[in-house]
């Protein structure tokens, strides 16, 4: 299900005191390409600036000092519901890992995205918390939301782009609401991520003149617009062909590991989430967490629940037949 397709506040981030390097992103369009030696803007947090694995204290760019610096997101024994009729999410706990790629995979209407809009702010647990790098969320807090947004990249799951703007001009829409940058120096990010999604070129069409997939790595660029420290998918690869499946489990890699963000990826298509996360949760309805971790481990487990669903396999604990009464007694025959 889409998250708010207008949610203009859920796209972008701060970033003012990102580094700005030069990197060349491997795997995109061909290593040889000299046009892919990139300068993008890393996060404060990214593990070069802050020393890979160095236990202890940890000193944010912010002046706050963690015990942990290993967690970005906690989902703290939380329980929701759109309404007091039906709860969505149950007593979840979970934590999700500060510079990794973290897939949640699990069947329709478990609530996947439901756990992104409770990050994004958008709504209230019923109980619980949620703490984004450290700090509880509260959604009445408006002052704390605005500033959780703009450090957070949403990629919806149909891109959400303005069709009335240019390619151009969707990519600069962030940087010209929340920033005062001078109009040179917004062409020049533009540009920048336009062609770390392989669309530079682009830049002048409309957007009803470019396909579905290409529509997703503009969003991806407009959602990367203002470097965010965490970027989250909807669906990214729905309704896309196998090229632009893999150009985009590509860019959510490439992007994540040059500038340092943390990515949460909802997706139900297991072979690409594999491919590209050092994460995997596996949910089920109510927000029960079936199983976690590495895709190594998710692909190698036992357990038939998690077997059926990494394999896709039609039947199993997750049964083929929704309950219904005995064949017999629906077709009037002595069973
Ligand atoms: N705004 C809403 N108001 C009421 N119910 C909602 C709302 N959004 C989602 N739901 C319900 O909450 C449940 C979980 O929805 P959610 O979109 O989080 O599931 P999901 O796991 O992302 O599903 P899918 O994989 O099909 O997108 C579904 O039963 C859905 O119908």
């Amino acid at each position: 299900m889409p998250l708010v397709a207008a949610g203009r506040s859920l796209i972008g981030s701060g970033g003012g005191s990102c580094a700005l390097f030069h990197r060349r992103t491997p795997g995109i369009e061909g290593d040889a390409n000299p046009a892919l030696r990139l300068p993008i803007r890393v996060s404060p947090y990214h593990p070069r600036l802050r020393g890979a694995g160095t236990p202890g204290l940890f000193s944010h760019p912010n002046g706050r000092t963690c015990l942990s610096n290993d967690t970005l997101i906690e989902i703290d024994n939380v329980t929701f519901g759109y309404d007091a009729s039906r709860t969505i999410l149950s007593n979840v706990s979970l934590k999700f890992p500060r510079g990794k790629v973290t897939a949640i995979l699990g069947g329709s209407g478990c609530g996947k995205t439901t756990l992104m809009r409770l990050i994004g702010g958008v709504y209230a647990p019923t109980s619980g918390r949620v703490v984004f790098d450290g700090e509880v969320i509260d959604t009445r807090n408006k002052a704390q939301l605005f500033k959780l947004r703009r450090r957070l990249g949403m990629l919806f799951q149909f891109g959400a782009l303005f069709t009335d703007l240019s390619v151009y001009d969707n990519v600069a829409f962030p940087l010209r609401e929340h920033t005062d940058l001078p109009e040179p120096m917004i062409r020049d990010i533009v540009l920048m991520k336009l062609n770390a999604v392989g669309l530079r070129g682009a830049a002048g069409l409309k957007i009803s003149e470019v396909s579905g997939g290409m529509a997703r790595r503009i969003a991806l660029a407009r959602a990367i617009a203002l470097d965010p420290e965490l970027i989250m998918y909807d669906e990214p690869f729905a309704g896309l062909d196998l090229i632009s499946m893999g150009v985009a489990a590509k860019l959510i890699r490439t992007l994540n590991d040059v500038t340092g963000a943390t990515s949460l990826v909802v997706s139900h298509d297991v072979p690409e989430c594999m491919a590209i996360s050092d994460h995997v949760v596996l949910l089920a309805a109510g927000g029960r967490i079936v199983a976690q971790g590495t895709p190594a481990e998710l692909m190698a487990s036992t357990d038939p629940e998690t077997r059926q669903f990494v394999r896709g396999e039609p039947d199993g604990p997750v049964k083929f037949h929704f309950p219904a009464p005995a064949m017999g007694v629906d077709f009037g025959v002595a069973s």
